[in-house]
């Protein structure tokens, strides 16, 4: 508990954050970026048969990531007419903004439908294998998979969508847009944990990613490798809708419950303080445990998972609304918010990370009443590039 309440302190520098994140470096940026505002994730297929369009691609990538990174976040404008404009320049006169941009690899780009396009089926790490259909479940095509994703976080929402535009613009002829969702983190003082639409604080107990022992052992790929995802991480993403109407008419002492934590305060039922620790033995008067069995924080925390841990970097997401069909009484059919958490966590190995993880909780999470995954991707983010490489040079060497 220790190390993830000193998670927090990341918040705590949010204030002083500059204007500008690194781009090139050990790691890719966006991984232990302190939050963003906002973030643009986007999934890709490729459509090319040849290896060479995808060097091609990940290059014109790189080259591009790093110079809006580091600003200007595009092109000084064009005075040609006759000129196609090299980019849309829908963020000129805009900062960078803390721009960071982290690609990643699915399954699809080493074999797709038994078909090793790029000759790189044996390149495969194990670590990439499928994720298990989860009790629950209600994936959709449109919200899953892909061969390549992109992700843009930024202080500025404009400058995020900017910058997946330009990828999509590069990407022209070789790989087609998938799926997409956009997402915000709840603004929050510097030293405070933004809240998520169910009212409740989200990123309390965390891996601090400054501890660099626990990141080395469960967030960063090590000697188990390959080579080319040594110091990457592997990043599952799932759009999870929340029945935000249902949750608003349920009582707070069963909200509290559902998840394991006071509302106002963050604290683990029976406690004060945010970082209080969260005491799983703990039970009431009557013998009860105080924080119940099935609540979200128990079936989450570390202790209940044989150890595991995950770095979670979810924002929330909000399309306007859409048609439902409830599954419980009265069967209300209604326009209800399209909104719920674009879950997202970086790990060594999802197997033992997310997998692990959620298995349980996809089964017996109290919050489930709640929740649909309705999308799931899983992709390999390499290690970062040094400048004139370009993103997962390595594999393709
Ligand atoms: C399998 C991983 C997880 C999924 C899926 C997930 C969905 C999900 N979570 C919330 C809200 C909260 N989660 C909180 C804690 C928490 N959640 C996970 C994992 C998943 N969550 C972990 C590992 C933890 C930390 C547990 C621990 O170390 O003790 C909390 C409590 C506050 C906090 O610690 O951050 C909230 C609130 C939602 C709304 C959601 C799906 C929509
Ligand atoms: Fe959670």
């Amino acid at each position: 508990a220790s190390s993830n309440s000193a998670a927090n302190a990341k918040n705590a520098d949010n204030a002083a954050q500059p204007a500008t994140e690194p781009f090139w470096g050990k790691h890719q940026g966006g991984i232990t970026t302190t939050m963003q505002s906002h973030s643009y994730f986007m999934a890709f297929d490729l459509t090319t048969t040849k290896r060479e369009d995808v060097i091609a691609l990940l290059r014109a990538w790189t080259d591009a990531a790093a110079s809006m990174t580091h600003g200007p976040t595009t092109y000084p404008a064009h005075p040609d007419a006759e000129q196609i404009p090299e980019d849309s320049g829908s963020s000129l006169d805009l900062q960078a903004a803390r721009l960071t941009i982290t690609f990643g690899f699915g399954p699809g780009l080493f074999e797709k439908d038994g078909v090793d396009r790029y000759g790189l089926a044996k390149k495969r790490p194990t670590a990439l294998a499928d994720l298990p259909r989860f009790t629950g479940d209600q994936l959709v095509a449109q919200r899953t998979g892909g061969d390549l994703s992109v992700q843009a976080c930024a202080d500025d929402p404009q400058v995020a969508e900017h910058a997946v535009r330009r990828l999509v613009a590069l990407a022209y002829g070789v790989a087609d847009i998938r799926w997409a969702q956009n997402g915000f983190s709840g603004s929050f003082k510097a030293g405070e944990t933004p809240r998520n639409q169910m009212g409740f604080k989200d990123g309390t107990m965390n891996i601090s990613t400054k501890d660099a022992k626990t990141m080395n052992e469960f967030v960063w790929v090590g000697d188990e490798g390959p080579d080319w995802m040594r110091d990457g991480s592997y990043m599952v993403i799932r759009p999870i809708r929340i029945a935000l109407e249902h949750w608003d008419r349920m009582k707070l002492g069963f909200q509290e419950a559902t998840v394991g934590r006071h509302k106002y305060s963050g604290a683990p039922i029976g406690k004060e303080h945010e970082f209080d620790a969260l005491d799983l033995d703990a039970n009431d008067k009557d013998g009860n445990p105080l924080i119940a069995e099935n609540s979200h924080a128990r079936m989450a925390a570390p202790a209940s998972n044989d150890g595991a841990q995950i770095l979670r970097r979810a924002y929330s997401y909000d399309n306007g609304v859409s048609q439902i069909a409830e599954r419980w009484p009265p069967w209300r059919q209604a326009m209800t918010f399209d909104a719920g958490l674009l879950f997202q966590c970086y790990q060594r190995d999802p197997r033992t990370g997310f997998t692990k993880m959620f298995e349980k909780m996809a089964k017996f999470d109290m919050l489930n009443q709640f929740t649909t995954h309705l999308g799931s991707g899983l992709f390999a983010c390499p290690h970062g590039a040094k400048p004139g490489e370009y993103i997962g040079q390595q594999l393709f060497a």
